[in-house]
């Protein structure tokens, strides 16, 4: 057997970070370069942005933060409530998703894009374990805009283990047993005033295809 074929990854993939239960995070920086301020812009101005009401304790509220759902024609995802299905690509992502390909050798068949105005936006803990990504999903969390933190907690334990600053042109990568043992969610921070955009790419299985 050679070398390169023994190992788990392609070499250049970072040194994992471990959380137990072999759940690992990989943190890539500088996925495009000076591709990565223009394409903030564009994504910025040019998606079409939503903001879902969600119902908590019987009241509608709208979610903090501004939501987008891309994806191959006809594939169908669902979140806050409702479903959402895709209606192909923009060109400004093409680039990107080669990039995320050629790095990872993974194919995501759609991104939920997440507008962070400022550091009053937040997502609060979830897995991304949807019945349509199937029983291994793997999540590239791609990220543009301010620095913020990104936190973990072990599924049914309430303190946080395990805090990352997801910072302009990281790419995490979340391997499916992380969605299996942790949750994760994007804390207030006050003191952040600048706009922050993540968008996870996703692999939507064969059964939610429209
Ligand atoms: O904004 C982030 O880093 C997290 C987004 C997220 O967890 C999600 O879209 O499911
Ligand atoms: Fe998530």
């Amino acid at each position: 057997m050679s070398v390169n074929s023994s190992l788990a990854c392609p070499p250049t993939w970072p040194t994992p970070t471990e959380l137990g239960q072999g759940a690992r995070l990989w943190l890539f920086s500088g996925v495009l370069g000076d591709h990565a301020d223009a394409l903030f812009h564009t994504l910025c101005n040019e998606l079409p942005w939503e903001r879902p009401r969600v119902r908590v304790f019987g009241r509608q509220h709208p979610v903090p933060r501004l939501t987008c759902w891309l994806a191959d024609p006809g594939v169908r995802y669902r979140y806050s409530g409702l479903v959402h299905e895709g209606r192909g690509w923009p060109e400004a992502l093409t680039t990107l998703r080669r990039r995320l390909g050629a790095l990872t050798g993974r194919a995501p068949n759609g991104v939920l894009a997440n507008l962070y105005r400022d550091g009053d936006d937040t997502m609060g803990w979830h897995r991304d374990n949807e019945p349509e990504l199937g029983p291994m999903p793997w999540v590239l969390s791609y990220n543009l805009g301010a620095a913020r933190d990104f936190a973990l907690r072990r599924h049914g334990e309430h303190r946080q283990c395990r805090v990352l600053t997801l910072r302009h042109d990281d790419l995490l990568v979340m391997s499916p047993r992380v969605q299996h043992h942790f949750e994760h969610a994007l804390p207030r921070r006050r003191r952040v005033d600048a706009p922050r955009l993540n968008l996870t790419f996703r692999e939507i299985q064969g059964l939610d295809r429209g």
